[in-house]
C-alpha cells in the first residue's frame, strides 16, 4: 500500500445522500471539483473556469492529458508564459536557474479512481451496511478500512490496551510468517474481535493484515490479527496454548473462511460478542468456491454473539448471485457501484447508489481499469509453449522493467512450466547471449507450503522484474506493484475471473496490459467476454514469434536471414520456433522424471479443461482438444496412452487395485454439478490449511466421525 501518498479527500456529504434513491449524478467537472475539496467557493470558481465539454473532460487513458490541463486550471491567475521565455527571464538574476516546466512533465497520471472511497467512506461512517462494486485496483480496501478504524478508535471507553504494546512487539519481532503466534498471544487480550474481515485466499489475508497494521499505527491500543491456513494443528498444540487462553484479544480479525470455521468448531471459542463490523471482501469468490456453509457457520457464530454490527460486501464483480447472502447477513444495505463501463445508455462513469444490485442497466457488465490495454492471440495447441516463451523473451530480455504474471489452470502445470522455462529458455548457453541477464521465474499455487507461498508473494511484490506463474490463487485482490503484463495462458472459467486476473495490473490509475491465449477452437470465448462489455484487440502469433529472430540460440539450418523476402522471414521464424520446441522436447525426454512431470502436468491441464462450467462447454470441451497437440505444449512428443480415460475418471489408474473405490468415486464425480467440479478442482487453494490439504481434511473428518461414534458407543 502506498501509505505515504494517500490522496483521500472525503467531503462532508449531506445526509440526504445516504438515502436509497439513486443520487443525482454529478457532472465530470463537479466530480473534479469535489476531488479538489469540500470548499464550496473553490468548487464554484473551478466550474466558472471550466469551459470544456464533459467528453473532453473525461480522462484520456492513452495520453493522460486531462490531468495536465486540470493541474494548469488550478492556477488560473498564473500568467501564461512559455517555458523558454521564463527561463530566459531568470538568466542574469542572482537566483540559480530553475527549470520549473519539468515539474509538470512526465509525471504519473493522478488517478481518478478513488470515487469508491468518496462514496463508501461517508456511508459507512454513517453506520450503513453496504454492498460495494468497483473496478479492480480502485481502492476498496481503504474504502472499508478507514471508516472501520475511525469507528473503532472512537469507541468509549477506549478498547482495552492491556498488553497491547508487548503484543505489537511480539508481532513485529516474529514477522508476518509467524503471525499466527502473534495472533494466539493476541487472543489473550480481553476485548475480543470488534471487526471480522473475511477474504478468500491466504495471500489476500496477509495483504489485508499488513494494510491494517499500517493503518493502525497511530492507534496502538487496537490490535489486528490474521488467521489463515498453512499451519499444522500439531504445531499449534506444540506451543501448548490452552484453548481457554485463545478466546479473546484481537480487535480486527482478518481470516480466510475455512480457517475461521475450523477455529470456531474445533480449537477455540472465539468471543464474538463485541463484533461491530463484518467485512466480506471478494464475497463472490468466497461463495463460488463453495464456502457458503462456512459463511453460514461464521454468521451464526456472530449472531450468537448478540451484538449489532455493520456489514460490508465488496468485489469488482458482485452479481445478483449474492442476494441470498445480503438478505441473511445485511440490514437494509446501500448498493454502491463505481465503474467506467462505456456504451451504456446511462453515464456509468459516475458512481451510483441504489437499493437494487446490480443496477438494471448493466447487469452483466464488469468494469476493467481505464488504462488497461487488452489483447488476445490465437495460437494452435502445438505452438502454445513456444509462443509463450517468445512473448516472455520479448518482454523480459528486450524490454526493461517488465513484470509478468502468467495464469495457468493447474498446480502441476505451474510446477512443470516453471522448471521447463527456467531450465531451457534461460539455461541454454550461448556466447552471443552471455551478456543477457537470466529471467527470474517464480511460482505460486495452492499445493505449495504456506511458508514458501509467503516468501514468493513477498519476493514478487518487491521485485521490479520477473515472471510469476500461478493458478487463480493469485487472481483476487492481490496488490502486486508495477505488474506490466497479465498473461492468461489458460482462459479463465468466467468473465468475472478474467476481470480479476487482468486486475492485477493497471491498478490505481497506472498503465497495464493483458494478453489472453486462445486456440482456434476457443475464439468464440471472445463473444462471452463481449457479453460482459469486455473487448480485446488481436495480437498476431507470428509477431510474437518474431522475437526469436533476435536470438542466435534459435537459429535453424537455413540461412533465411540472408534473404530479404517476407516468405524467407516467415520460414526463419518457423525454423527458430521448431528449434526451441525441439529443445523443450529433448529436455523433457532426457529423463523419466521429467517425462513423468510433463505427463502429470498435461493430465492436470486436461482435467482442468473438463471443469469449465456447462455454459462454456460449447467452447471448452475435451472433445475439441487434440491430445497429441496438447502434449506438444508440455514438451511431450506424443500424447501419453490412456490419457483421456484417466482424465474422465481421475481414479481410473487405481481401478485395478481397488475396483469398488473407483466405482464409488465415479459415482460421486458424476453427481457433481459443473460449479462443484470447478470448486473442487481449485479448492486446494483455499482450504483452511490445517494439516495440509484436502486429503488431510478428509482424514480429519474421518477421525472426528470415529471419535463421535466412540462417544456414542460409550
Ligand atoms: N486514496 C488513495 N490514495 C493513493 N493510493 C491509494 C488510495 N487508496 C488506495 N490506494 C492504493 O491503490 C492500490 C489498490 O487498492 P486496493 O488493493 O484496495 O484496490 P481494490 O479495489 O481492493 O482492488 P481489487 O479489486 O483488485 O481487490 C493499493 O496499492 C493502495 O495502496
Amino acid at each position: 500500500m502506498a501509505e505515504d501518498t494517500l490522496m483521500i479527500n472525503i467531503s462532508n456529504q449531506d445526509d440526504s445522500s445516504y438515502s436509497h434513491s439513486p443520487v443525482k449524478k454529478l457532472s465530470a467537472g463537479q466530480k473534479w471539483a469535489a476531488k479538489m475539496g469540500a470548499n464550496g467557493k473553490r468548487k464554484a470558481s473551478f466550474e466558472n473556469h471550466d469551459y470544456t465539454s464533459a467528453k473532453q473532460r473525461k480522462p484520456n487513458a492513452k495520453t493522460g492529458t486531462k490531468n495536465v490541463d486540470q493541474t494548469a486550471s488550478q492556477f488560473p491567475s498564473k500568467p501564461k508564459t512559455s517555458p523558454k521565455k521564463s527561463s530566459d527571464e531568470h538568466r542574469g538574476h542572482d537566483r540559480p536557474f530553475i527549470k520549473t516546466s519539468s515539474l509538470f512533465r512526465n509525471n504519473p497520471e493522478i488517478p481518478d479512481v478513488l470515487s469508491v472511497q468518496k462514496q463508501t467512506i461517508p456511508l459507512l461512517m454513517a453506520g450503513k451496511d453496504a454492498v460495494v462494486r468497483s473496478q479492480t485496483g480502485s481502492g476498496k480496501t481503504l474504502a472499508y478500512g478507514i471508516p472501520l478504524i475511525q469507528s473503532l478508535q472512537a469507541v468509549q471507553p477506549k478498547i482495552k490496551a492491556s498488553k497491547t504494546r508487548t503484543l505489537r512487539i511480539i508481532i513485529s519481532f516474529l514477522g508476518l510468517q509467524q503471525c499466527f503466534v502473534g495472533c494466539f498471544y493476541c487472543f489473550t487480550r480481553s476485548d475480543g474481535p470488534l471487526a471480522v474481515v473475511i477474504v478468500p485466499t491466504r495471500e489476500l489475508a496477509q495483504q489485508s493484515f499488513q494494510i491494517f497494521q499500517k493503518l493502525l499505527k497511530p492507534f496502538t491500543w487496537i490490535v489486528p490479527g490474521v488467521l489463515m491456513g498453512g499451519e499444522k494443528r500439531k504445531a499449534e498444540k506444540a506451543r501448548q496454548e490452552p484453548p481457554t487462553k485463545l478466546r479473546k484479544g484481537i480487535n480486527v480479525l482478518i481470516s480466510t473462511p475455512g480457517r475461521l470455521v475450523d477455529h470456531i468448531k474445533n480449537t477455540l471459542s472465539i468471543a464474538f460478542s463485541a463484533v461491530r463490523w463484518l467485512v466480506l471482501d471478494e464475497a463472490d469468490r468466497t461463495l463460488d468456491l463453495g464456502f457458503e456453509k462456512d459463511l453460514t457457520v461464521i454468521l451464526n457464530a456472530l449472531n450468537a454473539g448478540g451484538s449489532s454490527r455493520q456489514t460490508v460486501l465488496l468485489s469488482a464483480t458482485l452479481t445478483e448471485g449474492l442476494s441470498r447472502l445480503t438478505s441473511i447477513s445485511m440490514n437494509d444495505p446501500v448498493y454502491i457501484q463505481v465503474s467506467d463501463v462505456p456504451d451504456q445508455s446511462v453515464d456509468t462513469s459516475e458512481p451510483s447508489l441504489s437499493s437494487q444490485f446490480p443496477p438494471s442497466q448493466q447487469t452483466d457488465s464488469f468494469a476493467v481499469p481505464d488504462r488497461l490495454q487488452q489483447y488476445m492471440v490465437v495460437v494452435p495447441s502445438k505452438l502454445r509453449l513456444v509462443c509463450l516463451s517468445a512473448f516472455i523473451l520479448a518482454r523480459c530480455k528486450h524490454e526493461r522493467d517488465q513484470k509478468l504474471i502468467v495464469f495457468i489452470s493447474s498446480c502441476e502445470a505451474v510446477e512443470f512450466l516453471v522448471t521447463l522455462l527456467s531450465t531451457v529458455l534461460c539455461g541454454k548457453s550461448s556466447t552471443a547471449n552471455k551478456q543477457q541477464q537470466s529471467i527470474k521465474f517464480l511460482r505460486l499455487h495452492g499445493n505449495m507450503e504456506q511458508e514458501e507461498r509467503t516468501e514468493v508473494f513477498q519476493e514478487f511484490s518487491q521485485s521490479n522484474t520477473g515472471v510469476l506463474l500461478c493458478t487463480d490463487v493469485a487472481a483476487r485482490g492481490l496488490d502486486l506493484p508495477q505488474v506490466t503484463w497479465i498473461i492468461q495462458f489458460n482462459p479463465p472459467t468466467s468473465a468475472a475471473e478474467y476481470v480479476h486476473r487482468v486486475g492485477r495490473t493497471a491498478r490505481i490509475g497506472a498503465q497495464g496490459n493483458g494478453l489472453l491465449f486462445l486456440t482456434p477452437s476457443e475464439t468464440v470465448y471472445m463473444d462471452v467476454l463481449a457479453n460482459h462489455n469486455i473487448s480485446l484487440r488481436e495480437m498476431k502469433m507470428e509477431d510474437i514469434l518474431s522475437t526469436l529472430l533476435r536470438d542466435e540460440r534459435f537459429r535453424g539450418r537455413g540461412n533465411w536471414d540472408k534473404k530479404k523476402s517476407a516468405a524467407a522471414r516467415q520460414q526463419d521464424i518457423r525454423e527458430r520456433a521448431t528449434v526451441l520446441q525441439t529443445d523443450y522436447e529433448n529436455y523433457v525426454h532426457s529423463s523419466t522424471d521429467s517425462v513423468q512431470a510433463a505427463k502429470s502436468a498435461l493430465q492436470s491441464f486436461v482435467r482442468a479443461y473438463t471443469a469449465y462450467p456447462s455454459a462454456l462447454k460449447h467452447i471448452f470441451h475435451i472433445r475439441h482438444l487434440h491430445l497429441g497437440h496438447a502434449a506438444k505444449s508440455f514438451g511431450l512428443r506424443d500424447a501419453p496412452q490412456g490419457l483421456s480415460s484417466a482424465v474422465s475418471d481421475p481414479k481410473a489408474n487405481k481401478k485395478g487395485k481397488n475396483q469398488t473405490k473407483g466405482k464409488n468415486n465415479k459415482r460421486v464425480s458424476n453427481k457433481l454439478t459443473a460449479r462443484e467440479r470447478v470448486a473442487r478442482l481449485i479448492s486446494s487453494e483455499y482450504t483452511s490449511g490445517i494439516d495440509g490439504e484436502s486429503k488431510s481434511k478428509k482424514k480429519r473428518k474421518k477421525r472426528k466421525e470415529n471419535t463421535e461414534n466412540k462417544q456414542a458407543e460409550g
